[in-house]
């Protein structure tokens, strides 16, 4: 082979790359315009799920389906920036893995903000301080993140799209493994490494905290202590990784949701997405089974159920739940006035594409 040869076909492969990227660009940019002469949003979740799809079915390799999302999202990302500087409010501090979740839904050119709680970032998309709101739902391990639970149920805003990410944990220390006597983190990271910790550190003291990222901070002071946060964190923090992939299974996952001010307009296609929704019952026997029967009885896949208490009387609960389909499929419909007609309270919390 030719070295040189091979170069400047990549060369002039790489010019035309470019100018097509910018044609593209440009085009977006268009429909971008258009949409907000229109009072529409410029970031559309369904349409990107659609062109992802898209993409997969005429990708033949070598490039994997994810490596084509991870490109396409960034060119995105890149003309979304250049149109309307978005503000995306997220769990932090920065170097937490929701941070990692909002990169990965918007990609890197957005403009992200770190809030402290879960409420805040709640309160910053309602005041419309950001655009966009990234929050943890639920684990795979350790489930649910109820604080997020209980603000859906009172707050106005939509989800409007979902990240899954796999969470690897990691013990980082400035101290040996042996040396170590207090281990600090997020109460669903402790959770999430119990066996390991168990067998590894049965002495050490388990403290609390409210971030990975604190907890790592704490443990760059702090010698003869741990925490327990993601790799990106040890670079961030220069920590050492005392131990990496301590998380009790292998195969632990957070669900995030995307949240905004308004619903996702159209649908993604059929099959393609997923609705959450928060109901309650009158205390009668059957009255649970009654609301799940007017899903299974459609053929409706329920895909998670949680109760939380209602925290307005005690011994009152919601139920939480995630179905596949969309709110404005008949169907759907029809299961929903069902359940206005024996439920207190039936809330749409949104609709959006069901992807991984
Ligand atoms: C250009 C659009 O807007 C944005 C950009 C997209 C793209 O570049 O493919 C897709 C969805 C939107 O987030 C559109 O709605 O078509």
């Amino acid at each position: 082979m030719d070295l040189d040869d091979v170069r400047q076909k990549i060369d002039a492969i790489d010019r035309e790359i470019i100018t097509r990227i910018n044609e593209r660009v440009r085009l977006a940019s268009e429909v971008a315009r258009a949409k907000h002469a229109a009072g529409l949003p410029i970031y559309i979740p369904e349409r990107e799920e659609q062109v992802f799809q898209k993409l997969s079915s005429i990708n033949e390799g070598p490039l994997t389906e994810q490596a084509i999302r991870h490109i396409y999202r960034e060119v995105i990302s890149a003309m979304i920036a250049l149109e309307q500087p978005l503000k995306i409010a997220y769990l932090g501090p920065e170097g937490t893995y929701t941070e990692q979740a909002a990169r990965k839904n918007f990609g890197s050119s957005l403009d992200y903000h770190a809030v402290p709680s879960i409420a805040d970032v709640f309160s910053e998309v309602e005041r419309r301080e950001a655009d966009y709101g990234v929050i943890p739902i639920e684990n795979s391990t350790g489930g649910a993140v109820i604080h997020s639970l209980d603000m859906l149920a009172e707050t106005e805003l939509k989800i409007i799209g979902q990240v899954y990410l796999p969470v690897e944990h990691c013990l980082l220390s400035h101290s040996k493994l042996s040396e170590i006597t207090e281990v600090r983190s997020k109460d669903q990271a402790l959770i999430q490494c119990r066996d390991w910790l168990q067998r590894n550190l049965p002495n050490a003291k388990q403290i609390d905290c409210d971030s990975t990222t604190g907890a790592v901070v704490h443990a760059t002071k702090n010698p003869g202590t741990a925490a327990i946060a993601g790799e990106i964190a040890a670079e961030r923090y220069s920590i050492p990784l005392v131990a990496k992939g301590i998380q009790d299974r292998k195969d632990n996952e957070t669900r995030f949701l995307v949240i905004a001010p308004e619903p996702n307009n159209g649908q993604t296609g059929p099959g393609l997405d997923k609705t959450s929704l928060v109901f309650s019952i009158h205390h009668e026997v059957g009255a649970l089974e009654k609301v799940l029967r007017s899903f299974s009885t459609r053929q409706i896949n329920l895909s998670k159920i949680e109760s939380r208490p209602s925290r307005k009387k005690a011994w009152e609960y919601l139920f939480f739940v995630d179905f596949d389909g969309h709110w404005n499929d008949p169907t759907i419909q029809e299961a929903i006035a069902e359940l206005n007609s024996s439920c207190p309270l039936v809330k749409w919390l949104g609709s959006y594409p069901n992807s991984r």
